[in-house]
């Protein structure tokens, strides 16, 4: 199966780059875009992330960088060296933090999307109440806001949120949606989840999948027969 512009993330995560290069010679780029998260990043660095690329995939470069401004700017600068479609950073670093990432980016001859965690969605609202923040429903959309005043490319939500912030944020904004379960796949650790037909109907842009896959007795299967439930939408 060939599928122009791929919606599907794969999050690699892999213990080492020999489970990661595995996976990525059973598929293709036509099929799905990749993920190199903390775990296999830590486990494999750079180079695992160069021979992704080099082997034609668009890679998510999942470091979601939470740091100083100075510090976060020059990160993501080193991460557009590596060829990296995607490269996030966490909303909650704030304004300056955000704009310092964006103008690092300017003049990077291969400048990735920029997006920016809002409220991982592992999170529900007790979690957030504990932390002195208010629910998801309000919270997201607050970062999402400021995200979009600080001209990055779009932001991590769940696809719970993608409706509302379709029309807030524009047309434009990317919505990279995790938490996505296909029915009968277990939630695991994951709070605010949708299937991956809910989740593209609601208008996210990007479905981050890892365990239904990669876990998966048959993971080429399984990718492929999400990407013909959403062929229908
Ligand atoms: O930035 C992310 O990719 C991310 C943000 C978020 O809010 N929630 C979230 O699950 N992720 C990542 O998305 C992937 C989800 O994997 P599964 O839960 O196995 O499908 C993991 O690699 C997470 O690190």
């Amino acid at each position: 199966m060939t599928v122009h512009d791929p919606k599907i993330i794969v999050a690699l995560d892999f213990h080492d780059a020999a489970a990661a290069l595995a996976f990525a010679d059973k598929v293709n780029p036509a099929l799905c875009r990749l993920k190199v998260g903390k775990e296999l990043f830590t486990a494999a660095g750079p180079a695992l992330v160069e021979q992704l690329v080099g082997r034609g995939y668009e890679v998510f470069l999942d470091l979601k960088f939470h740091d100083i401004p100075n510090t976060v700017a020059q990160a993501v600068k080193v991460a557009a060296r590596l060829g990296v479609w995607m490269v996030n950073v966490h909303a909650s670093g704030g304004r300056k933090m955000m704009l310092a990432a964006r103008d690092a980016l300017d003049g990077e001859p291969n400048r990735p999307l920029l997006i920016a965690v809002t409220v991982l969605t592992s999170m529900d609202g007790a979690d957030l109440a504990e932390m002195g923040m208010p629910e998801p429903a309000v919270q997201v959309p607050l970062l999402a806001r400021l995200a979009l005043e600080c001209d990055l490319d779009g932001v991590v939500c769940s696809a719970q949120e993608a409706f509302v912030l379709k029309k807030l944020c524009g047309s434009d904004f990317k919505l990279v949606t995790p938490g996505i379960r296909p029915l009968g796949s277990a939630a695991g650790d994951q709070s605010r989840v949708m299937t991956p037909e809910a989740a593209l109907e609601a208008g996210a842009d990007y479905l981050v999948i890892g365990r239904p896959i990669t876990q998966s007795a048959d993971p080429v299967a399984t990718l492929q027969s999400i990407h013909a439930s959403l062929a229908a939408i």
